[in-house]
């Protein structure tokens, strides 16, 4: 049976369609939800986790319908929010048994134990909540999410304000509880880090999935080399043949090309012709990212990221 089986889910909010019939298949594998601000991820993860009624369509996990059964749908996921909350009085430890306790799980203390163990977090589960670093508390809620076994794990940004090396190791594990057989839906903004760790990824945008592919796959379909140059000023648009625009993030223009190295010569060529000051010029292959800004087009990186949810985030992981 598959995992998670979605077919037509839409929501609308008065006249704003925030999921527009999206059609999914997910089984044993991290599937990763990419899209800008307010293309609709949160809103999908809630329908799925049952938080949120469709409007129309439905979805199914380990074939219980989120609309007819959400019940059933409880008790095969977790859902780890951004926000999740663990008691920063209590320990480690505490915090887990209390939610075995919460879900009604037959040994608490030894359920707990085994989650936190999972997340190596066994030689810190004494120790208060506010003493663990960043990546320590994100691992905590992960125990939480596990003690009930779940089929599915949903997670909502799993990597935020983590550092680098915090970051590498929350992946480990969820890679590690994927290889356990478990399904596992994340939602990022981290488009390296996607393109990393999960098996497949959907890009979504206004709602609706303009693609669903493995991040490989999705590469080949940008086949060219990515010239990506640093300007001041304003793009004409006048390009040498054979050229592709591909987009542009802040000063940065990206353009597809068959061989990198003829074509960034002549580009910035052209681009100083236009009166553009050429701050560097890279060529490389294309990335996730560049498969992103191909489909989703440009992007305004303040407002692709919530600056006060991320503030927010800090202080809560400080
Ligand atoms: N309760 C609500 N009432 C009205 N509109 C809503 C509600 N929840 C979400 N929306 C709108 O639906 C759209 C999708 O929002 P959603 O939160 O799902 O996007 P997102 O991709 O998760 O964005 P983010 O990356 O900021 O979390 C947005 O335009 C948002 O403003």
């Amino acid at each position: 049976m598959t995992a998670v089986e979605v077919s037509g889910l839409t929501k609308r909010f008065g006249s704003l369609v925030a999921v527009d019939r999206m059609d999914l298949l997910i089984d044993r594998e991290i599937f990763g939800l990419l899209g800008p601000n307010g293309s609709g991820k949160t809103t999908t993860v809630k329908m799925l986790t049952t938080l949120l009624a469709p409007t129309e369509g439905d979805a199914t996990i380990c074939g219980h319908s989120v609309t007819g059964n959400p019940l059933a749908v409880r008790e095969q996921i977790s859902y780890v929010p951004q926000d999740m909350a663990v008691d920063q009085k209590l320990t480690g430890r505490e915090n887990v048994v209390f939610f075995a306790k919460v879900y009604g799980v037959p040994h608490p203390r030894e359920t707990a134990d085994e989650a936190l163990a999972m997340m190596d977090l066994s030689s810190r589960a004494d120790d208060l909540v506010r003493t663990y670093s960043g990546g320590m508390r994100r691992r905590l809620e992960l125990a939480q999410a596990l003690v009930h076994d779940p089929a599915v794990l949903f997670l909502d940004e799993p990597t935020i304000g983590l550092d680098v090396a915090g970051r590498k190791r929350i992946w480990e594990h969820i890679i590690a509880l994927k290889n356990r057989g478990m399904t596992v839906f994340v939602t990022t903004h981290y488009m390296d880090e996607a393109d990393q760790a999960c098996d497949r990824v959907g890009i979504i945008d206004g709602g609706r999935v303009v693609a669903t592919d493995t991040p490989s796959a999705l590469k080949a379909t940008v086949c060219r080399d990515i010239v990506s140059i640093r300007t001041d000023g304003t793009f004409g648009g006048q390009l040498p043949e054979g050229v592709a625009f591909l987009g542009r993030t802040d000063d940065e223009l990206r353009f597809e090309v068959d061989n990198g190295e003829e074509a960034g010569l002549s580009i910035s060529r052209a681009l100083t012709r236009d009166g553009m000051t050429i701050r560097s010029v890279s060529i490389r292959q294309p990335t996730l990212d560049d498969v992103f800004l191909a489909l989703v087009g440009e992007q305004d990186e303040t407002a692709a990221f919530d600056v006060g949810q991320f503030s927010r985030m800090l202080r809560r992981r400080a």
